[in-house]
């Protein structure tokens, strides 16, 4: 159900040590309800451990969250039940359909047995595969995994689905269909969607509030616009995070891209 009056997610001092390393650093943000946020930063700024807490996949070490209205430590189910999440690593099978992958999905989740094969259906031609529901994955494009484990994700409609980089490895045209996928999303049935990015243009054309993450800490936040304009007339995205970080997003970037596509490929045969 979308949350109205309440923000759909709250994170307040949230922060998550491992030994002497602080992942993330007192985060404290709130994200309003259909809004999408995206989490920017390099490649252990803190971004996944962010989400990990928020799925409640990880107890933050201090500060709390909510999510959907409920408090991630005290009330993990109820969370649970509200959420989808989309792991960085492609995790569809590649041996079984479009449709069947969704299946399994469905009855995860507890879709009734009569709804199933409607909500299926409905979820594969929201992400643009009603065509290829009958299809192995393993002969699916790497666009097409993403969109199938979004449509995945939303099989019990979500109040706040979470995506971890999810067009991370992605060539720019199947980056672009999963854009107008999410956006659609939010759009239409009113998902709160919080994002993980190392791209400057996702978190630029995608999402209505960027939060720069720098050493498990926001640097800066605001709407891809007021970002720019803080730092300058003509700034881009790129620019602000040099201002805020001090250091070009790209570094070290593209070797891990390589190793996660590669990873993908091989697991899908
Ligand atoms: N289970 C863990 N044990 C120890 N250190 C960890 C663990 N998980 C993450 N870290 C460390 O925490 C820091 C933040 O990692 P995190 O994965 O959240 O970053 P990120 O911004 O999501 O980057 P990436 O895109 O590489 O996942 C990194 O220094 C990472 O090595």
């Amino acid at each position: 159900m979308p949350l109205t009056a309440t923000a759909a997610v709250r994170m307040e001092g949230l922060t998550r040590r491992f030994g002497t390393l602080v992942a993330v650093d007192h985060l404290t943000l709130s994200v309003p309800p259909g809004s999408i946020l995206g989490l920017l930063g390099p490649n252990g700024a803190g971004k996944s451990t962010t989400i990990k807490m928020l799925t409640t996949l990880l107890p933050p070490t201090s500060g709390s969250a909510e999510v959907a209205g409920f408090d991630v430590t005290r009330r993990p189910r109820e969370v649970r039940r509200r959420i989808g999440y989309v792991p960085q690593v492609l995790s569809a099978d590649g041996a079984l359909t479009g449709y069947e992958n969704l299946l399994i999905f469905a009855k995860i989740y507890g879709v009734p047995a009569s709804e199933r094969r409607r909500r299926i259906e409905e979820a594969l031609a929201f992400m643009g595969l009603a065509e290829a529901g009958g299809t192995l994955v393993r002969n699916y494009s790497g666009g097409m995994i993403r969109r199938l484990e979004i449509a995945q994700s939303m099989l019990h409609r979500p109040a706040v689905l979470f995506l971890d980089e999810p067009t991370v490895g992605l060539d720019p045209v199947a980056r672009r269909a999963v854009w107008e996928h999410v956006r659609e999303l939010r759009d239409r049935l009113g998902t709160t969607i919080v994002m993980t990015t190392h791209y400057m243009e996702e978190a630029d054309e995608l999402c209505d509030v960027v939060a720069i993450m720098h050493l498990g800490k926001v640097a800066a936040v605001g709407t891809p616009g007021e970002l720019k304009a803080a730092v300058g007339p003509q700034a881009t995205l790129d620019e602000v995070f040099v201002h805020y970080t001090g250091s070009s997003i790209e570094t070290g970037g593209t070797f891990r891209d390589a190793v996660r596509t590669r990873r993908t490929a091989r697991r899908l045969g």
